[in-house]
């Protein structure tokens, strides 16, 4: 029999999230996370889905992603689906960063691996997890083929006018400077799946769907092809972010180094992991932030109200950009569990047909569904994102089933 199994392993700047797959029929045989790596108290959490075996919880120091793929490479082990296992076809793995070259699922040479090195700079909270990620799987399974696959792909059908910054030309394509977007196996999975809701093919509708996890962006969606998109050159425009900042004046950066006397790093520092919801009231868990909020907690008002903002702003933005909207899609952490986020973000937009109905918003379910009155002329949905099944997909579609 030949192996139907794919590993995905989703590394983030601070966590491992990962899935062992059957491809036969796309279902979990083991789900997983380790969070907080490099802390003191690491959080490794371990849910083998098939054969019986128990859920698992445990915090201990994990220094390293490395360290990180280890030890869930030894709990996958503990319940004889480890990577040894003769079933395994290929291992996934979420690549941040593939500027303009990767526009597909990718198997992993020596050169492609060079050129997602090369792409450091550009997402630097991220492709250092995605290379330790890709290292550790390859000598623990030399044999095994890896596929990357890249949040910046489902972007690259973005328009120039889209794409590109007005800023002198022959310096942006020196340095390669241009709006790639990120989150884009979301955005692609979300968007069809949109569409599958509203019983309409991908290619018939348009949408805008919000990924609004720790790192958070927007996209504009016609007929299954993305035409905008929030994130630039880096993760680090557009939304407010559980510790990002999202679109600041560029002069922002001159200012804090003429005037403030800050480092271009400490700049780098303070945009990408003290701003954001952490620097506007010290706290980026939007369940911590409403539970402030209910006890009259004045900075997390304020935070919530500027996150709020930005993502109205986005609507509207995208609604002028696709012309007609048939669905808007929460998703992500925040977008799927947040009904107070979902209910502001669309408030005061029923000139634009939008609206949530507060008993639908109120459910709390794992499915696709709509949240939108039967009378508003644009659906507005809530979409689990799976990155991990879409990776699976990919992967196995390239690598799966030789014969
Ligand atoms: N029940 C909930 N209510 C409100 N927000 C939530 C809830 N669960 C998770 N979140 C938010 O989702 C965020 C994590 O989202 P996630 O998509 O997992 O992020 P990432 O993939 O970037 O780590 C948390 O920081 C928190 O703000
Ligand atoms: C690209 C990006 O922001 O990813 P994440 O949300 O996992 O930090
Ligand atoms: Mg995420």
């Amino acid at each position: 029999m030949s192996a139907t199994r794919v590993l995905v392993l989703n590394s983030g700047s601070s966590s491992v999230k990962y899935q062992l797959l059957d491809m036969r029929d796309g279902s979990r045989l083991a789900v997983g996370l380790v969070e907080r790596i490099g802390e003191a108290a690491s959080r490794l959490k371990h849910a083998p889905l098939a054969g019986g075996g128990e859920e698992r919880e445990r915090e201990e120091p994990i220094a390293d992603h490395e360290a990180a793929l280890k030890a869930v490479s030894a709990e996958l082990s503990a319940d004889g689906l480890g990577l040894d296992s003769p079933d395994l076809a290929a291992i996934g793995h979420r690549v941040v960063h593939g500027g303009l070259k990767f526009t597909e699922p990718t198997v992993i040479t020596d050169e492609v691996l060079t050129e997602i090195e090369r792409l450091v700079p550009v997402a630097p909270l991220h492709n250092p997890a995605n290379i330790t990620g890709i290292r550790t799987a390859q000598a623990l399974r030399p044999d095994l083929p890896q596929v990357a696959v890249f949040d910046t792909a489902f972007h690259t059908t973005m328009p120039e006018s889209a794409a590109r910054y007005a800023i002198d030309v022959a310096t942006a394509d020196q340095h390669r400077v241009r709006r790639y977007g990120f989150h884009g196996t979301s955005h692609a999975y979300v968007s069809r799946k949109t569409a599958w809701l509203l019983g309409r093919a991908p290619e018939d509708v348009n949408v805008i769907v919000l990924h609004l996890g720790n790192g958070a962006s927007a996209s504009a969606v016609r007929g299954g092809r993305c035409v905008d998109t929030s994130m630039g050159l880096t993760p680090l425009e557009g939304l407010v972010m559980g510790t990002r900042s999202g679109d600041v004046d560029p002069a922002v950066v001159f200012h804090l180094a003429r005037v403030g006397g800050m480092s271009i790093d400490e700049v780098d520092a303070l945009l990408n992991k003290k701003s954001g919801l952490v620097g506007l009231c010290g706290e980026n868990d939007m369940r911590e932030i409403r539970r402030r909020i209910d006890g009259g907690d004045q900075a997390a008002s304020l935070a919530f109200d500027i996150y709020i903002h930005r993502l109205k702003k986005y609507i509207g933005a995208y609604y002028a950009v696709l012309g007609r909207v048939d669905a808007v899609a929460f998703t992500a952490g925040v977008g799927e569990n947040a009904a107070p986020v979902r209910e502001a973000a669309v408030a005061g937009l029923e000139e634009l047909g939008l609206a949530v109905d507060g008993e639908l918003n109120a459910v709390r379910s794992d499915e696709a569904r709509l949240i939108s009155p039967e009378y508003a002329r644009v659906a507005v949905a809530v979409v689990p994102t799976d990155e991990e099944l879409e990776i699976a997909q990919q992967t196995y579609s390239l690598v799966g089933n030789p014969s």
